[in-house]
């Protein structure tokens, strides 16, 4: 019998931490028109003209420190991840791992799908909570690449799963691990965005940022907002931490460039919670299922730093997702 062609797709990583491979890899990501979205020529000119040429040297400085003997942690993880989904589904299914970026390429794995001749093809971004830029991004090039098979096979696309409720178990119980109760304050700290993206999502055009706290109730107005899938899957863990409001705080990170991200960011509610004299901070990273550079570095280094700096104790993370069975399970589901 023909097998079911799985296709988990994550973000990518550079090929190695050397500066010339990041170099290569934040080129391809940032001229990405749904991650830059601004016109080709302005894009090209920000990207290859001021952003790569300053950034790689830097960024290579930071792949460095958590770069290991098993390569990028988010390429490894994701590499586990598909092994042990293959595992779990068996001979009727035909797993391929992808990268938006870099290797392995999206075009190779459904490659490998056709060679393998399979029936359908179920296309899975490893992202929560839905974005342009991230899981958008990778369905936009998934349909272009089809587009141009003689024959399009039976295709479905995972949207989003910012409310699965085991994935939120399994963040919840990493949480646990570390004991909740030794911690004075919370943080839902997610990859940032640029709020004009976010403010794009909005179809009714009258929503986003237009009504006071748009985001914090997850609505049919704002179901495809990053900000409201992430605020959702935020009062989700909270509710099963049994956390009260006051007790935790939703932010964003890793903001790139000088216009407006979606706010509060980490390292402003860094210095409120310092200034309110809070030491002990648990911090989740739920927009990946995969630790990575901006959990193991950004998180666990640079935000400990900081917070030290303001008077502060300790920042501790909550580790992602990982090889935890029972996200390959969540996986399963979803693949079925
Ligand atoms: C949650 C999914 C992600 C969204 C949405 C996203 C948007 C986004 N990112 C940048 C710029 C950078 N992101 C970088 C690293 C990075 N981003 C994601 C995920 C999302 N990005 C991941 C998983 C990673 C880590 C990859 C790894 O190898 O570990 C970087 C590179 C690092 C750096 O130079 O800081 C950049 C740059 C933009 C501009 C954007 C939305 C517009
Ligand atoms: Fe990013
Ligand atoms: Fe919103």
């Amino acid at each position: 019998m023909a097998k079911k062609g799985i296709l988990l797709v994550n973000l990518g990583t550079p090929d190695s931490p050397e500066v010339k491979d990041v170099r290569k890899y934040l080129d391809q990501f940032l001229m990405d028109e749904r991650v830059i979205d601004i016109p080709k020529l302005n894009r090209t000119l920000l990207v290859k003209g001021i952003i790569v040429p300053f950034r790689s040297p830097k960024t290579s400085k930071l792949y460095k420190k958590i770069w290991n003997e098993k390569g990028s942690p988010l390429l490894y993880y994701s590499e586990q991840q598909a092994k042990m989904l293959q595992d779990r589904l068996g001979s009727e299914y035909q797993v391929e791992l992808a990268m938006r970026y870099q290797s392995p390429s999206i075009e190779g794995a459904l490659e490998n799908l056709k060679k393998g001749l399979v029936s359908s093809i179920k296309v899975i971004p490893l992202f929560p909570q839905y974005a342009s830029a991230s899981t958008g991004s990778v369905l936009q090039l998934v349909m272009e690449l089809l587009s141009k098979w003689p024959t399009i096979p039976p295709v479905s696309f995972v949207n989003s799963f910012h409310d699965n409720d085991l994935m939120l178990e399994i963040f919840a119980d990493n949480a646990r691990k570390h004991g909740v109760e030794n911690y004075d304050h919370v943080l839902f700290s997610f990859h940032g965005l640029p709020q004009r993206q976010m403010t794009k999502s909005d179809h009714t055009g009258k929503y986003c940022l237009k009504v006071n706290n748009c985001c914090e109730n997850y609505n049919n107005a704002n179901k495809f907002c990053y900000s409201a899938q992430c605020h959702n899957t935020a009062k989700l863990l909270a509710e099963k931490l049994e956390l009260s409001r006051e007790n935790y705080s939703v932010c964003y990170q890793s903001r790139l460039g000088k216009e407006p991200w979606i706010q509060p960011y980490t390292t402003d509610v860094l210095k409120k919670l310092a200034a309110d004299g809070k030491k002990r901070l648990l911090v989740f990273s739920p927009a990946f299922v995969a630790d990575c550079l901006e959990t193991i570095y950004e998180i666990t280094v640079e935000y400990n730093e900081e917070f030290k700096e303001l008077g502060g104790e300790h920042v501790q993370l909550v580790e992602s997702l990982n090889t935890d069975a029972r996200f390959i399970e969540v996986l399963a589901e979803m693949s079925i």
